[in-house]
């Protein structure tokens, strides 16, 4: 696994600082994004029958609880910056749990350009940050990103998808 710099590192977490404090709102901004960038995702979520449009969903008390999850996931990753390979078995693990509800590694994976996943964090953090959303942090976040992410990709490797699909 992939070691960040100690610049990398204060930048991520003076970030982190405030977002974190309010994690829901912040997921909230993520997922909004990502189901305009791919309202196809939406359907992947079992319990999206019970609500119509992706706003809709997004206040339903269990889409509230994945993206409880999602933050806490990025939250546990920004803490463990020092040993990131210590969630490598969590992250292989919830690597091959997406795959499993259909979820495709191409959503997570930055292959020419951003994937809708790592663009909606991205523009979480530009709204929510404003003039501090300089691009040495944008950078330092996308190798957080990176890093997280292949541990995940691993996890559908592991399932039998193969990277590319
Ligand atoms: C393309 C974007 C995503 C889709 C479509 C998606 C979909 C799902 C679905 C359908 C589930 C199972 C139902 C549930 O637990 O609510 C799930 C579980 C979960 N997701 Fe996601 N997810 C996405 C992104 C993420 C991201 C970025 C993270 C965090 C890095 C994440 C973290 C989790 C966690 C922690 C669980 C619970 C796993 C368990 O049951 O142990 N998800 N996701």
């Amino acid at each position: 696994m992939e070691k960040l710099s100690e610049k990398d590192k204060g930048l991520i977490r003076d970030s982190w600082e405030s977002l974190g404090k309010n994690k829901v709102p912040h997921g909230i901004v993520m997922f909004t994004r990502l189901f305009e960038l791919d309202p196809a995702l939406l359907t992947l979520f079992s319990y999206s029958t019970n609500c119509g449009v992706a706003p809709e969903c997004l206040s339903s008390p269990q889409f509230l609880e994945h993206v409880t999850k999602v933050m806490f996931v990025i939250d546990a990753a920004v803490s463990h910056l020092d040993d990131l390979h210590s969630l490598e078995d969590f992250l292989l693990n919830l690597g091959r749990k997406h795959q499993a509800v259909g979820v495709k590694t191409q959503s997570f994976t930055m292959t020419m350009r951003l994937t809708v996943v790592g663009e909606s964090l991205l523009y979480m953090l530009q709204s929510s940050l404003g003039p501090a959303y300089t691009t040495p942090l944008r950078q330092a976040w996308l190798n957080m990103y990176s890093i997280v992410v292949s541990a995940m990709t691993r996890g559908w490797a592991k399932n039998g998808e193969h990277k590319s699909n």
